[in-house]
């Protein structure tokens, strides 16, 4: 990219010290591979680990309790997640108890293999195969930062020493698995992709050979970008690398594990999905260390919207928001992608117009695939009724207006009343700063265009004096656009005599103008 400023472009330097940091190129050696995943296609949804209840819960101000946790690994179960990291057991007693909790009462379903977090410390080891101890399905799971900050700064361990440790804690745990079939292993190299690739590659492929993975017992190796440095396109490229390189491939489970630092978590899942990831690691709604972990709704519905099967059930989306909420004690965000609140409203005028056209066209074919204009996916899918599709308030147009009225009072504007109408609810949006609820538009309405009464008493109209432009009857309701003296006016009426009052109402509008 050229460094000299075009005469468009008139921002002129920051005052903030940016050259502090450096580049990730500088940071981290990334392969320079020839890359297949741009080409690539997601046709298959990974296996979705969620670890709300470990690194999601290691970041809550105040950690869930045992009935907390158990809510929300009812709800994982539930919805249909099938692999869960339930706690980190040596870290407290709390998540100790919560996994003794799950394996005394029967709460994991046969179909669900809980894991297990631990370091690389014999004595935590130790406790974690406690935690376990009757369970027939786990994976334990060893992490140990590996990049050269973290082995320097941190750890005070040179690569042969993070060797050293990485090897006695795999051994301890096979030892400590012993030959139960149901307990398998996962490492995760904390810093991933801040670490020098050859490193990391002999790490997995040590612990493959010495946990002696097969396709029957595969290892997970789970590469996280633990604190995000750089574009979504390079941690592909560093999945992509791993893929194409680690021994015994067909017993490895290639995991990632993506924070949003810079906010591109779910870029970055989905491009190293598409660069050989078979698993992905996040939390319901992006929890999780400062920025969070990688959104796994966003995740699953993005699937969705492109006809894949997400295999998990967001169908009701509230009620998993709900009880993430209560659980994290954090709330979504309003413009949250798809279960915020806000995120399948229109108050612009041009979007509502879209929208409203958008779902006549889809009422006459109903069996099209789903295209209404700004509506990524139909929120009736994920629970959410239309009633909050359209809101009104004073940057909304006609359509919006008219939208509202249909839906929700059954009056059906004609066309060209629409605009009048318009004008009539932007001056009291104007006026009031405040967004318009259907109730508040109806009175509007009503106020607006049935208005015979007072004006009659004030100045009766001959009905030799107007004349008919235009008289809409629509069963429940009459619209009239009358001309008195070359003044034009709407009105309208309701209930049985509806036409006659509409032209009255508005012979004695346009008369009063
Ligand atoms: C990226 C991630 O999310 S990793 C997960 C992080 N999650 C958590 O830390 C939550 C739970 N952790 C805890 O409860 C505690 O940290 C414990 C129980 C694990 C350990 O507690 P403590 O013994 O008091 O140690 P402390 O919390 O200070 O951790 C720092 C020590 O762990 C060491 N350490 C850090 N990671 C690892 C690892 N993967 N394997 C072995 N040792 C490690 C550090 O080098 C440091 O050792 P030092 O004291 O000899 O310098
Ligand atoms: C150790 C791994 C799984 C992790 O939590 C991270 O790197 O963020």
């Amino acid at each position: 990219m050229s460094t000299t400023t075009a005469a468009w472009n008139p921002q002129g330097p920051s005052p903030m010290p940016y050259h502090r940091y450096r580049p990730y190129q500088d940071r981290v050696n990334v392969p320079a591979d020839d890359r297949s995943w741009p080409a690539a296609r997601i046709d298959r949804a990974p296996l979705w680990v969620p670890v709300d209840l470990r690194d999601g819960n290691q970041a809550l101000a105040e950690p869930m309790d045992t009935p907390r946790k158990r809510r929300f690994f009812d709800l994982l179960t539930g919805v249909g997640f099938k692999e869960i990291e339930v706690g980190y057991p040596s870290a407290s007693r709390t998540d100790f108890d919560f996994v003794r909790h799950l394996v005394t009462s029967g709460a994991v379903p046969d179909d669900v293999t809980p894991v297990v977090f631990t370091p690389a410390r014999p004595e935590l080891i130790d406790r974690t195969f406690e935690s376990i101890a009757g369970l027939e399905r786990a994976v334990v799971h060893l992490y140990i930062a590996t990049s050269p900050v973290w082995r320097e700064v941190v750890l005070g361990r040179d690569r042969h020493r993070i060797r050293e440790t990485v090897r006695e804690a795999a051994e301890r745990m096979a030892r400590l698995a012993g030959d139960s079939p149901g307990i398998r292993f996962q490492f995760s190299p904390e810093t991933f992709n801040l670490t020098e690739p050859d490193f990391v590659l002999e790490l997995c492929d040590g612990l493959t050979e010495l946990w002696d993975a097969s396709p029957d017992r595969p290892v997970t190796h789970n590469l996280p970008a633990t604190v995000e440095i750089a574009t979504p396109n390079v941690y592909a490229d560093q999945i992509e690398y791993m893929h194409r390189r680690l021994s015994r491939r067909d017993s490895v489970i290639l995991s990632v594990h993506p924070h949003n630092d810079r906010g591109t978590g779910v870029a970055c899942a989905e491009l190293a999905v598409l660069a050989g990831a078979q698993r992905v690691e996040g939390c319901l709604f992006g929890n999780g260390e400062r920025t969070g972990n990688v959104d796994l709704v966003t995740l699953a519905l993005n699937l969705y919207s492109q006809g894949v099967d997400p295999m998990v059930d967001f169908s009701d989306i509230d009620a998993v928001r709900e009880t993430v909420e209560h659980c994290n004690r954090l709330p979504v965000h309003p413009r949250h992608p798809y279960a915020g609140d806000l995120v399948h409203t229109a108050f612009s005028g041009t979007h509502q117009d879209a929208i409203d056209k958008g779902f006549a066209h889809r009422a006459e074919h109903p069996d099209e695939p789903w295209q209404v204009p700004y509506l990524p996916i139909d929120p009736a899918d994920i629970g959410r009724s239309y009633e909050a599709v359209i809101r009104v308030n004073s940057q909304s147009g006609k359509g919006g207006v008219a939208y509202l009225l249909r839906t929700h009072h059954g009056i059906d504007l004609p066309p060209r009343m629409r605009p009048d109408f318009s004008r009539v609810v932007q001056e009291a949006t104007d006026e009031s700063g405040r967004e318009a609820t259907p109730k508040e538009l109806y009175g509007l309405f009503v106020e607006t265009y049935l208005v015979e009464t007072c004006l009659t008493e004030e100045r009766p109209v001959d009905p030799g004096e107007f004349e008919i432009l235009e008289l809409v009857e629509d069963g429940t309701a009459a619209f009239a656009e009358v001309r008195v003296d070359g003044v034009t006016a709407w009105g309208a009426g309701l209930g049985p005599s509806a036409s006659a009052q509409a032209v009255r109402s508005a012979a004695h509008r346009a008369a009063a103008r």
